[in-house]
C-alpha cells in the first residue's frame, strides 16, 4: 500500500464533542444567531461589513459544500492512535521475542506453545484494518517498531560440551524463563484481544456516527439553502431597513423641527400670553374708558344739541356780524386814509416846527472838569436861559495877565445851551425830533464843533456803558424802534451805513481794512452827493450798526500812529440813509443823517510847525463850511461847496432840503478861553443861517388826490 496516499491523521481537525459549523463568509451574523451558532458569528468576522459579506454570498456557499465531504471519526483522536500503536508493538515484541527464543534449542513441549502464541500474535495484530479511506495496513511491517521492542538478553558463559549437568541446569533455567515469559504473554494476549473485542465495538459505533453524521450533513446542507434564502431575504430586509431608516432619519429632522417649531411657539405662546395680560388689562382700561366715554358722550351729544340750537342762533348773529364787519371795514379803510392824512399832517408839521426852529440851528454844551484836570483854572460861565450863556475871564485871570479887572462879558444866544451837567439823554432829546425828520424824508446833518479836547467825540459818540452813550447810537435805537413803529402801518425801510474820515482833504473808507480804493466825490442832481468805492453796508438792526461803528473805529485807530492827535486832526462821517416805502398809499421817502465829529478847531498859531498842513487843511474846511452856510443864507448863486472835501461831501445835508444842526462843544478852561470864544463866534455866524429846506416825498404811482 501506498503510503503517502494514506490520510494523516493528526492533520486532520481535532473532533469536538459537538461539531463546530464551517466558517461561511457572507453570513450576516444577525442570521446565524438565531441559530446558537456564537462562536461561528466570532468566527465570521464581527469586523466585516455587512454589505461586505453580501457580496461573498456566493464564496460561502462553496463552502458550506464543503461540509458534504467525509469528516474523520471522533475516535481517530491521538488517544485512539496511541492505543493501537501500543496494541501492534505488543504484539510485534512478543512475535520478536518468541522467535528469537525458538532459534535456540527449546523444550520441545513449549516451543509448540510458543509456535502458537506467535502465529496467533502474528494474526491479530497482522490482520488488516480498514480506514474510512480503505488503505490497508499491517502493524510487522516496520523493522522500526521491533527495534523498540527487542528486550536485553545476557549471554550466560557455555559450558563445555561433555559437562552435561551444567548445561542441562542451563537449559533448565531458560526453560523456566520461557515459561515465565509465556505466562505473561499469555496474559498479555488476554489484554490484547480484550482491546480487539473493544475495538470492534467501537468500530460499530463509528459505523452508526458515520451514518448520524451524513444525515446531518443533509440537515446541514438543507439549512444551509435555507440561509441561503435567508439571506436573499435579509438582502432585502436590509434595503427595506435602509429605506425605512432614512426614512427614520427624514422623521428624526421632521421631528427635531416640530420640536423646534413647538419651544418657539412655546416661547411665542409665552409672550402671546404676556400679551394677552396686557391686553385684557388694557381691554379692561379700555372698557372702563369706553364707558366713560360713552357717559361723556352722551353728555357731549347733548351739548351738541343745544350748542346746534345756539350755532344756529350764532349763525344768524354772524351774518349780521359780517355786515357790521362790512361797514367797519368800509369805515377802517376811511380811517386809515384819515391816519395816513393825519400822518403827512404830523409830519407835515413837525417839520414845520423844525423849520420854525431854523433849517440850522446850533447847540452848545459846555463840558464838564474831570478829575484830573482840577488843577485848570476855570471860565466864568453864566447860563441865563437855557438858549444864552455868558462867559467872561475869571478876575484871577485878568489879574495875573494885565493886572487890571475885566468886565469883558461875552453872551451867546443859540437854540439850546448845554450845562456841564446836562446828561447824554437831555442831549439826545432835542436831536430825537431832527432823527424823525431823516424818516419823513429829510436829509438831517449834524455835526460836532470845537477845540480838541472840547467834548465832540464825547457827544457824538460818547463813551461805554449805556448812561454815556452819544447822539450816534442813540439815533440808530431811535431809527429802528421808529421803523418797527411804522411797519405795523404798512411801512418798509431800508437802512444803509457808511463810514469814512477826511484827514488832510483825502477821504479814508473807515468799513475797508486795507484801503485799497481811491476814494472820489461825485455829485448828481437825482441822487446827492455819493462817494465812488465807498463801503455802504445794508443793516437790519442798532446791533449790527454799531458792531460797524466799533469796526470803523478799530480801522481808524490802525492807521494812525497816534490815535488821539489822529482822531483830533480828521473830520469822521457817519452817514445812514433811510429808504421808507408804502405800498398801500404808494408813497417812498429818501433821508438821511449825516453824523459828523470834526476835526478840533485850533487856530494856526497854537499849532506846532509839523501840524501847520493839517491845521491848514482843517481850518480851510471849517471856514468853507462857514462860507457854504453864509452862502446859503444869503442865497447867492454860486455856494463853494467844492472848496473843501467836506463841504462838498455834505453838499446835500448843508443846502436845499436839509436839517442842520451843530453843536459847538467848550471846554470850560481858562487857558481855552480864546478858542471857545472863536468857535462861539462861528457858531453864532451859523445860527444866523435861515435856509429852507423841502422834503424827497415822491409818488409811486399817483398823486393822493386828498392830500
Ligand atoms: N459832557 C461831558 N461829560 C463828561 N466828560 C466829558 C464830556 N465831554 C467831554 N468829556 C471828556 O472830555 C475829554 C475830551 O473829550 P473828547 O475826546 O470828546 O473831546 P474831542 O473834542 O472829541 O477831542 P478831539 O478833537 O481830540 O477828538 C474826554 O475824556 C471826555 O471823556
Amino acid at each position: 500500500m501506498d503510503k503517502s496516499k494514506m490520510p494523516n491523521v493528526s492533520k486532520l481537525k481535532q473532533p469536538t464533542t459537538m461539531l463546530p459549523l464551517p466558517k461561511v463568509k457572507g453570513i450576516s451574523s444577525r442570521v446565524l444567531q438565531p441559530l446558537g451558532q456564537n462562536k461561528i458569528q466570532e468566527d465570521v468576522g464581527h469586523q466585516q461589513p455587512a454589505r461586505r459579506m453580501l457580496t461573498r454570498r456566493s464564496k460561502s456557499v462553496s463552502d458550506l459544500r464543503l461540509l458534504s465531504k467525509p469528516v474523520e471519526p471522533f475516535f481517530r483522536k491521538p488517544d485512539g492512535a496511541s492505543t493501537l500503536s501500543k496494541l501492534k508493538q505488543l504484539t510485534s515484541a512478543s512475535t520478536t521475542d518468541l522467535r528469537n527464543k525458538l532459534k535456540k534449542p527449546l523444550v520441545k513441549s513449549g516451543l509448540k506453545t510458543l509456535t502458537e502464541s506467535s502465529r496467533v500474535a502474528k494474526q491479530t495484530p497482522a490482520a488488516p484494518t480498514t480506514t474510512r479511506t480503505g488503505l490497508k495496513r499491517t502493524a510487522t511491517n516496520t523493522s522500526e517498531e521491533n527495534a523498540v521492542i527487542k528486550p536485553k538478553v545476557l549471554k550466560p558463559a557455555k559450558p563445555a560440551p561433555y559437562d552435561y549437568k551444567a548445561r542441562f541446569n542451563l537449559l533448565n533455567e531458560k526453560h523456566t524463563d520461557l515459561v515465565q515469559i509465556h505466562k505473561e504473554t499469555k496474559q498479555k494476549l488476554g489484554d490484547v484481544e480484550k482491546d480487539l473485542e473493544r475495538y470492534e465495538a467501537l468500530k460499530v459505533s463509528y459505523s452508526k456516527l458515520d451514518h448520524e453524521h451524513s444525515r446531518l450533513l443533509e440537515t446541514h446542507i438543507n439549512t444551509v439553502d435555507k440561509l441561503t434564502k435567508c439571506n436573499i431575504d435579509l438582502e432585502q430586509l436590509e434595503k427595506e431597513y435602509q429605506k425605512l431608516q432614512n426614512e427614520h432619519e427624514l422623521l428624526k429632522k421632521e421631528d427635531s423641527e416640530r420640536r423646534n417649531n413647538i419651544s418657539l411657539l412655546e416661547t411665542e405662546n409665552g409672550r402671546l400670553n404676556c400679551n394677552l395680560t396686557t391686553l385684557n388689562s388694557e381691554h379692561e382700561d379700555l372698557q372702563n374708558n369706553y364707558s366713560t366715554l360713552k357717559d361723556t358722550h352722551e353728555k357731549l351729544f347733548y351739548d351738541y344739541k343745544c350748542l346746534c340750537v345756539k350755532s344756529d342762533n350764532l349763525e344768524k348773529d354772524l351774518t349780521k356780524a359780517n355786515d357790521r364787519i362790512d361797514c367797519l371795514q368800509g369805515e377802517l379803510s376811511d380811517y386809515k386814509k384819515s391816519l395816513h392824512f393825519l400822518e403827512e399832517l404830523r409830519r407835515k408839521t413837525h417839520n414845520e416846527i423844525q423849520d420854525l426852529k431854523g433849517t440850522i440851528r446850533v447847540f452848545c454844551r459846555v463840558r464838564p472838569s474831570q478829575p484830573q484836570e482840577n488843577d485848570k483854572m476855570l471860565c466864568n460861565i453864566t447860563y441865563v436861559d437855557e438858549n444864552t450863556f455868558e462867559i467872561k475871564k475869571s478876575k484871577e485871570s485878568v489879574n495875573l495877565i494885565s493886572g487890571k479887572a475885566s468886565d469883558l462879558k461875552l453872551e451867546f444866544n443859540f437854540d439850546k445851551v448845554f450845562p456841564p451837567e446836562a446828561s447824554q439823554v437831555e442831549v439826545f432829546e432835542e436831536l430825537a425830533l431832527l432823527a424823525q425828520s431823516a424818516l419823513d424824508g429829510y436829509h438831517v446833518c449834524v455835526f460836532a464843533y470845537g477845540q480838541t479836547g472840547s467834548g465832540k467825540t464825547y457827544t457824538m459818540q460818547g463813551e461805554a456803558g449805556q448812561r454815556c452813550m452819544g447822539i450816534i447810537p442813540r439815533t440808530v435805537d431811535l431809527i429802528f424802534r421808529a421803523i418797527n413803529n411804522l411797519n405795523r402801518t404798512g411801512w418798509s425801510y431800508v437802512v444803509e451805513v457808511s463810514f469814512l474820515e477826511i484827514y488832510n482833504e483825502n477821504i479814508k473808507d473807515l468799513l475797508d481794512k486795507n484801503n485799497k480804493e481811491h476814494l472820489d466825490i461825485r455829485f448828481n442832481d437825482g441822487k446827492g452827493t455819493t462817494v465812488t468805492n465807498l463801503t455802504i453796508k445794508k443793516v437790519e438792526s442798532s446791533e449790527e450798526v454799531k458792531q460797524l461803528m466799533e469796526s470803523a473805529n478799530r480801522n481808524r485807530a490802525v492807521a494812525a500812529t497816534n490815535f488821539n492827535e489822529h482822531s483830533s486832526r480828521s473830520h469822521a462821517v457817519t452817514k445812514i440813509t433811510l429808504t421808507g416805502t408804502n405800498e398801500e398809499m404808494q408813497v417812498c421817502y429818501a433821508g438821511s443823517l449825516s453824523l459828523v465829529d470834526l476835526a478840533g478847531s485850533e487856530s494856526a498859531k497854537t499849532s506846532t510847525s509839523e501840524r501847520i498842513t493839517e491845521t491848514k487843511n482843517i481850518n480851510k474846511s471849517l471856514s468853507t463850511l462857514g462860507t457854504v452856510l453864509s452862502a446859503l443864507h444869503n442865497k447867492e448863486s454860486h455856494i463853494p461847496y467844492r472848496n473843501s472835501k467836506l463841504t462838498y461831501l455834505l453838499q446835500s445835508s448843508l443846502g436845499g432840503n436839509s436839517k442842520t444842526l451843530m453843536f459847538v462843544n467848550i471846554a470850560p478852561f481858562e487857558e481855552c478861553y480864546g478858542e471857545s470864544v472863536n468857535a462861539l463866534r462861528f457858531a453864532a455866524k451859523v445860527k444866523e443861517v435861515k435856509i429852507t429846506s423841502k422834503k424827497n416825498k415822491t409818488y409811486l404811482q399817483r398823486e393822493l388826490s386828498n392830500l
